[in-house]
């Protein structure tokens, strides 16, 4: 059993929350911010408390450059909406800006700090950066449930130096995708699709055991297509993890799981709402053309397989659902998991902003802020983030 936070005394205290305000963006408008909102009951403890609160977060992959359109700013000013109070942003997470503002702070005051991968070390758990982060802070908390599956230098280096507990979110995402862990109901089907193919590939092979029905949709789809030995155009697809997913496909018949892979596609001719785009069979991506969808076919056989399901944990939409052109995929498969008599989660930054942005949110059992996260702990996998904070 882990620390929380209500067993650490933090009135006037400086207290390091690690957050995940990883949230999608549009032209640097938050499209939903369901990260953001996960965090509040942590950050309204803290402030009725009277703890001095210094949030930091990543936010995409800017690897370790100052990109702007990767800055932490509109998290600020959203957060700040919610709680109905000022929130401080300092320019940097460490160093000199980050010090100052820390200084400035009183008892109930929050401050965001700038994005923690515009430093290198953060993704590489450089030791003197996470002692640097250390000492901004006389206690920790993790409420980031969503990159605890990172051993980085805000997440797990931290700990070395600065005791950290756990933070209601966290604490709540441990209860729930815990549960499925631990009590599994059968039939269980696993939804992976999205665009982080290279990480979450990864988790297929421990994951095929444990689930009667494995959907693979999205961008994850075409490294399957390409290893069935079909043509996949200027689809994105791993061209290193292609012998990965052949194996994978020949595992599931061993564990003897229903692995669906998509039967057609919506395919496109540009990367691009506007863009030419028509439906063909899944052996039928010509050159010049990408999947951007799921095609009818697919989301009919999907959303069959769901129906009779007692469980079902979602991660990575089926398509790129930020364009309306090829959304219909993400849709439909997140009608079909509303509508099962199953426990459900769905998780990720995107597939939470998907499934927010079809209506359906309310029907699912548990919204989780973790999509690798939520993986890889599904997976079996101890997360690095979580074993490193303080017992109890
Ligand atoms: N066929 C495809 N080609 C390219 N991109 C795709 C395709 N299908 C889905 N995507 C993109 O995948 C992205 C989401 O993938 P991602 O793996 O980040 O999921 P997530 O739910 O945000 O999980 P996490 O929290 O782990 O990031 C979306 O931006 C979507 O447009
Ligand atoms: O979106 C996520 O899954 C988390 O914020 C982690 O982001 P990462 O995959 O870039 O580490
Ligand atoms: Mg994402």
């Amino acid at each position: 059993m882990k620390q929380t936070i209500e067993s650490i005394d933090v009135a006037n205290k400086r207290v390091f929350v690690r957050v995940d305000f990883n949230v999608p963006l549009k032209e640097g408008v938050i499209t939903d911010d369901t990260r953001i909102r996960a965090t509040l009951p942590t950050i309204n403890y803290l402030m009725e408390k009277g703890a001095k609160i210094i949030l930091a977060s990543h936010l995409g992959r800017p690897k370790g450059e100052r990109k702007p359109e990767f800055t932490l700013k509109p998290c600020a000013q959203r957060l700040s909406e919610l709680l109905g109070k000022p929130v401080a942003f300092a320019d940097d997470c460490v160093g000199e800006v980050a010090r100052k503002a820390v200084e400035t702070l009183e008892a109930g005051d929050v401050l965001l700090l700038e994005n923690l991968r515009y430093h290198k070390e953060e993704e590489k758990n450089g030791e003197e950066f996470a002692k640097a982060l250390a000492s901004l802070a006389e206690v920790g908390v993790n409420d980031a449930f969503g990159v605890s599956h990172r051993a980085h230098a805000s997440v797990e280096g931290i700990t070395k130096f600065l005791p950290m507990v756990a933070g209601y979110l966290l604490e709540k995402e441990i209860k729930y995708v815990g549960g499925a862990v631990e009590h599994p109901e059968h039939p269980f089907a696993a939804i992976i699709g999205g665009a982080k193919v290279s990480d979450k590939i990864e988790v297929i092979s421990n994951l095929l055991p444990k689930v009667e029905v494995l959907i693979i949709g999205g961008g994850m789809a075409n490294t399957f297509i390409a290893a069935k030995g079909y043509p996949t155009g200027s689809s994105l697809v791993e061209t290193d993890k292609i012998e990965l997913a052949a194996s994978l496909i020949k595992k599931a018949s061993e564990t003897n799981t229903n692995l669906l892979l998509p039967t057609d596609f919506v395919v496109a001719d540009a990367f691009s709402n506007e863009a030419n785009h028509k439906v063909v069979s899944a052996d039928g991506i010509e050159d010049g053309w990408m999947a951007l969808d799921i095609g009818p076919a697919s989301q009919k056989a999907f959303a069959e397989a769901l129906k009779p399901m007692k469980m079902i944990v979602w991660n990575g939409p089926m398509g790129v659902f930020e364009m309306d052109n090829f959304a219909a995929g993400t849709n439909a498969v997140a009608k079909a998991v509303a509508e099962a008599n199953a426990t459900t989660i769905v998780g990720g930054g995107d597939s939470v902003a998907a499934i927010e942005k079809s209506g359906l949110a309310n029907r699912i059992s548990h919204i989780s802020t973790g999509g690798g996260a939520s993986l890889e702990y599904l997976e079996g996998k101890a997360l690095p983030g979580i074993v490193a904070l303080a017992d109890k």
